[in-house]
């Protein structure tokens, strides 16, 4: 028997209606009494509801009454192995901290099932706390990009090159072999992307970031890198080199809009006109920038002269979390503290610079990083119908000034749902917390 449709129906995977989208769209629109329609993984139709249940028959329906859907959040950069690190060494200054605590633990335990391991426990933490894209720089990249691949977020791995042994290898030819056999490798999977990682000017010298460049040119990925990330770093290249790390790398032709310098908390007025001459992507990781006594990234300044700022949280061992809801808030109160200006970063960049800033900085602004028709279906759900969402005049203002990562119900990437109801769908918050003390006990017993 045939069945009557509407001349305009069509089946598909997916339609959710939440209280409000947040599209973070040029427009940054806040949609009421509307519904995202999804298929194959992709988002099909944003409209208002009483229009959407005419013309869709979805093979599920989500039904969010007190939620705001918004883009999934990006975390443009990170160390997800160091999750297994968190706590070990706190309230020290960055070289203190990376010299006699962090770089002699990784030297003990980072192999590929600490990075694996990690990795997993940090990928559970980030999907809890609505993140569904990372961009990462870690040893045995392999083991990050396996465990991004079975919880099926997205993430941009990164070769990573340094100018001494590891575990990992034995220098820099051997990282760079290593990473261009993982590109190759991840060809085949949607979610995963690569970027070099070369780990900051005073650990990489010319001669393997020359190589870094013209391999990046050929394979069109970016670079992201730690640069000025404290004042020590820019006197000891002075003093060292004669050039501030930034001139340096300027002259050895890193810097354009491929490049990802990471931290940045060191610049003048003249690094500001290089950086939005050059198209430099300016990641600000400001809670690890805060915790270490690094310094203070000038976002307002960079904002205003067009360069595009995203948001990391760096590792877990920095942070000491991967709550990217927190970041952002935490970057919007500081950058008026230094702006001395009450103004600068509002809720609306705040929430931009989360999402889809990092979207453009990773060069995947044309999947995600906003919920348009055409991009991926990342997305993620935030109730703000709690007592402490209550009352509620603006939903972004929210998300940015009073929301916390509990509030977080549902993550979904490439239309695929990795939490429900805070119910996790492709990891096991039991096993991770397990594997989590057996590695708490290992370390713990020889620190
Ligand atoms: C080459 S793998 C990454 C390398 O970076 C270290 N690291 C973590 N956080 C920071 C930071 O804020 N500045 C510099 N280096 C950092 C990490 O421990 C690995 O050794
Ligand atoms: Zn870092």
């Amino acid at each position: 028997m045939a069945i009557l449709q509407h001349p305009m129906t069509m089946e598909i995977d997916l339609l959710i209606t939440p209280e409000w989208i947040i599209t973070v769209d040029s427009g940054n629109q806040v949609l009421r009494h509307h519904t995202i329609a999804v298929d194959d993984s992709r988002i099909v139709g944003i409209m208002p509801t009483s229009e959407a249940e005419k013309r869709y028959i979805p093979r599920q329906i989500v039904a969010l009454p007190q939620q705001a859907l918004l883009p999934g959040l990006v975390n443009a950069h990170t160390h997800v192995a160091m999750s297994l690190l968190k706590g070990l060494a706190d309230d020290l200054p960055l070289m203190d901290w990376l010299q006699h605590h962090i770089w002699p633990a990784e030297a003990r335990w980072a192999d590929a099932e600490f990075v694996y391991n990690g990795a997993q426990l940090a990928i559970a933490e980030m999907i809890r706390s609505g993140t569904t894209c990372f961009n990462d720089m870690y040893f045995f990249p392999e083991a990050a990009a396996q465990a991004a691949d079975e919880s099926g977020i997205r993430a941009c791995i990164g070769m990573i090159i340094i100018d001494f042994p590891t575990r990992w290898g034995s220098g820099v030819e051997e990282y760079l072999q290593k990473g261009l056999a993982l590109h190759d490798q991840l060809q085949e999977k949607p979610l995963l992307t690569t970027a070099f990682a070369p780990h900051a000017p005073y650990t990489v010298s010319d001669e393997p970031l020359h190589k870094v460049l013209h391999l990046a040119c050929e394979l069109d990925v970016p670079i992201h890198m730690h640069v000025h990330e404290t004042a020590f770093e820019v006197q000891q290249a002075q003093a060292q080199t004669g050039l501030r790390p930034l001139t340096r790398l300027e002259q050895l032709g890193l810097l354009d809009k491929h490049f990802l310098a990471v931290h940045m908390t060191q610049l003048n007025d003249e690094d500001i006109a290089l950086l939005a001459t050059k198209g430099v992507h300016v990641i600000h990781c400001p809670e690890s920038n805060l915790k270490l006594a690094s310094g203070f990234c000038p976002v307002a300044k960079l904002t205003a002269a067009g360069i595009n700022v995203a948001l990391g949280t760096d590792g877990n061992a920095s942070n000491n979390d991967l709550d990217m809801l927190g970041e952002m808030r935490t970057a919007a109160l500081i950058a008026k503290a230094v702006a001395q200006d009450a103004s600068a970063i509002p809720a609306t960049q705040a929430l931009r610079m989360a999402t889809i800033n990092g979207a453009k900085a990773l060069g995947l602004d044309a999947k995600i990083g906003s919920l348009e028709v055409g991009k991926s279906a990342d997305m993620i759900a935030v109730d703000l119908g709690t007592l402490e969402s209550s009352p509620l005049y603006d939903p972004v203002s929210h998300l940015v000034y009073c929301t916390s990562r509990e509030q977080v119900t549902h993550t979904w990437v490439a239309g695929k749902a990795l939490m429900i109801n805070r119910q996790l769908t492709t990891l096991d918050s039991a096993t991770l917390i397990a594997k989590a003390h057996c590695w708490q006990q290992k370390i713990g017993e020889t620190s």
